[in-house]
């Protein structure tokens, strides 16, 4: 199980500082969609070149254009590249082709799929890596989480690693690690808190432990 921290509300330079205080206990750091939107590709190219260890997921939530848009993402050195559930079979299988012709790989971003378990059988079979339930800031807001929808994948999904996003915090990991995905991202819950530092080796602690108990 890896621990993914997704960074949304900051430029370049803060990014990298953010990540400074918590790469040692880290596995992949997101660019979230609000940086490319502000910073473009040249945030993850710069993300990779500061810190050549970690996995750079860029969080494209692709729509359309899969391969074009994979292509670009991972030559700025993007190891995973997001791809959003709801668009068409044919632009995943796109995405995944050209992934596979740079070695980097595809999580699929199940935000907003009504049917979420006959979705993810669906995508799964498409060869993507990552299935990922996610709720997103606005129905966050309305108290929604993806817990339930996190169970319902790791029951559907035979191929693919499961994932988790949205408005995950220390006090709520460990209900998630129950459920056993295999990336557990975190934004809010580590990047807005005053010593992220010491949540994040906290993160990493509850996730290590339930992989070897
Ligand atoms: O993709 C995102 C928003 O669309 C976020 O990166 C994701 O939800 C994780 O951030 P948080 O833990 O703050 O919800």
């Amino acid at each position: 199980m890896k621990l993914q921290l997704a960074l949304d509300l900051v430029n370049i330079p803060e990014g990298i500082s953010v990540v400074r205080e918590v790469e040692a206990f880290i596995d992949v750091v997101e660019i979230g969609t609000p940086v490319v939107i502000n910073e473009g590709l040249r945030a993850v190219k710069e993300m990779k070149e500061a810190f050549p260890n970690l996995t750079v997921l860029a969080d494209l939530k692709i729509m359309d254009a899969g391969g074009y848009e994979v292509m670009k993402a991972s030559e700025a050195g993007a190891g995973i590249v997001t791809v959003l559930g709801a668009t068409d079979d044919s632009t995943i299988k796109g995405a995944v082709e050209e992934a596979k012709k740079h070695g980097s790989e595809i999580l699929v971003d199940m935000i907003n799929v009504k049917d979420i378990e006959q979705r993810a059988k669906e995508v799964d079979a498409l060869g993507v890596d990552y299935i990922c339930v996610h709720t997103g800031y606005d129905l966050q807001a309305a108290g929604e989480n993806s817990f339930e929808q996190l169970r319902t994948i790791k029951r559907v999904v035979k191929n693919a690693k499961t994932a988790v996003a949205g408005g995950i915090k220390l006090e709520t990991l460990s209900e998630v690690i129950q459920a056993q995905p295999d990336l557990v991202i975190v934004g809010g819950g580590i990047t807005g808190k005053d010593d992220k530092k010491a949540v994040a080796q906290e993160m990493q602690r509850l996730i290590k432990e339930a992989v070897t108990v």
